[in-house]
């Protein structure tokens, strides 16, 4: 695509994006030295009258509305082959999506977003608009004095609420669209709304967006420890029937407020949701001549069958029941998942399925072990792990053999039943984090995955 140099008096910088309808490029006001972000309707689209005339829409009532919560709509032009173009403003910092790609967020900062996006669609409901895409990446981030703001934008498939509710064509995305909104001919509200803000809650809470309606799984299944007012109403807003919904976004978004005035949330994202590797599938044949597997010899359990699994740098070996090496990922992970400072270090997965390793529904069986940085102060499992995946107490043991000192935690109320461990080499300065997951409560399994892990030369 050709970049143009003017679009009437701004500027063009760079091409931002493109969605279905528009190209958007961020530009510069050189009489008021400002950036700005402009969106053109596609030539295809425009000739197209109708879609046309919905250009034109999206920029009035984001003029009309002209709130702090809104991308606000400068000027609306037509340029010489009758395009038109909207100049806005420019958001500087991406867009929710981006942020939850990386994630799960903390809950106080998926809280405020919340609100502010709440505060966003009240603005169109009040206006007698319905928004009818609600997503991550229709929500704008933009650096302010004091921080990041929310600005709602793309209300490309935006509806007057009094001609909702006759015939009204599908339109949104799915995954964020209620059920009836869905159906060509639906009879739609602003209770649409209201469940694609629930449906954004559940992403930025549980890091993926819900599957479809109707949504069975509470976030707070997914995310242990949540306040079970945020789990009721997330789930209260996605209901199949929009009766259970709260009645517009001003109802969801007081219900937000009032959860943010709990005491003692907590702020952290759990540590098993920030560490996310992404692992590589590799199938099991390969695994034999890529990780040298070998089985192990006297000490394996009886009818277990270990076998040795080594990275694929060469630093460490570790033991892992025959029966769950189904697929392994051996050439390394991030730290900084586990909020640890440094780059990437050896590690290893291996497990009935690398992609359901940190599943919360229906976790794979399997071990990893990954080498933590060097550093002067070796990390306890206490500074790893600052929240739990199971209910219950873990049962604590400290390591001490011949190899290794640490710690072991096992959760035996989780299925699968899980342990994790960090082991301080006892002749060297390395230290391992070792998670194990098992589906049964077969007992010493832990033991014998750190008996056989050992350092290579
Ligand atoms: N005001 C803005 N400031 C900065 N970036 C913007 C702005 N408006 C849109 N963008 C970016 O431009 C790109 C295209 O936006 P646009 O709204 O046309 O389509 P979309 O939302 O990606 O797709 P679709 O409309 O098909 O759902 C997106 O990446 C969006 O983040």
């Amino acid at each position: 695509m050709a970049q143009p140099d003017m679009f009437g008096r701004y500027r063009v910088i760079r091409h931002l994006g493109s969605g279905a309808f528009a190209t958007v490029w961020l530009a510069h006001d050189d009489r008021l030295d400002t950036p700005v972000a402009i969106k053109v309707l596609a030539e295809n689209w425009a000739r197209r009258m109708d879609v046309h005339q919905r250009f034109m829409e999206e920029a009035r009532i984001l003029r009309q509305t002209d709130s702090n919560w809104l991308v606000r709509v400068h000027d609306l032009d037509v340029l010489p082959d009758e395009r038109p173009y909207m100049v806005m403003t420019y958001a500087d910092q991406g867009s929710v999506a981006d942020l939850v790609a990386k994630g799960p967020l903390p809950l106080d900062e998926a809280l405020r977003l919340l609100t502010e996006i709440g505060q966003g669609v009240t603005v169109l409901h009040r206006h007698g608009t319905i928004h009818r895409d609600i997503k991550p990446s229709n929500v704008l981030l933009l650096s302010s004095p004091v921080g990041q703001r929310v600005l709602v934008a793309d209300l490309g498939f935006a509806k007057s609420i009094d001609q909702a509710s006759g015939f009204t064509a599908a339109a949104g995305t799915p995954g964020y669209m209620s059920p009836e909104q869905s159906v060509p001919g639906g009879d739609i509200d602003v209770r649409v709304d209201v469940y694609s803000l629930g449906a954004v809650a559940y992403e930025l809470i549980t890091g993926r967006p819900p599957p479809s309606p109707p949504v069975r799984t509470p976030p707070g299944r997914i995310r242990p420890g949540l306040p079970p007012a945020l789990d009721e109403l997330i789930m209260a807003a996605l209901s199949t029937d929009r009766a259970n919904r709260p009645r517009d976004a001003q109802a969801f978004t007081d219900r937000v407020r009032a959860i943010r005035m709990t005491p003692g949330l907590p702020t952290s994202v759990p540590w098993w949701m920030r560490h996310r590797p992404k692992w590589v599938r590799t199938a099991a044949a390969v695994l034999t001549a890529a990780v040298l597997m070998t089985t192990t010899g006297a000490a394996a359990l009886p009818g277990l069958r270990f076998i040795d699994v080594r990275d694929l740098n060469g630093r460490f070996v570790v033991a892992v029941p025959h029966a769950w090496a189904h697929e392994a990922h051996a050439d390394g992970w991030e730290p900084r998942e586990l909020g640890l400072l440094g780059g990437r270090q050896p590690g290893v997965l291996v497990s009935t399925d690398t992609g359901r390793w940190r599943d919360a529904e229906s976790p794979s069986y399997g071990v990893f072990a990954g080498l933590l940085p060097r550093s002067a102060e070796q990390p306890g499992l206490d500074q790893l792990i600052d929240s739990v995946p199971c209910p219950g107490e873990p049962v604590r043991r400290t390591l001490d053999t011949a190899r290794w000192t640490g710690e072991i935690r096992e959760w035996d109320e989780c299925a699968p039943r899980f342990g994790a461990a960090v082991l301080h080499a006892r002749h060297g300065p390395e230290t391992i984090y070792l998670e194990v997951r098992q589906p049964d409560q077969r007992p010493g399994i832990v033991d014998q995955v750190i008996d056989g892990t050992r350092l290579l030369e």
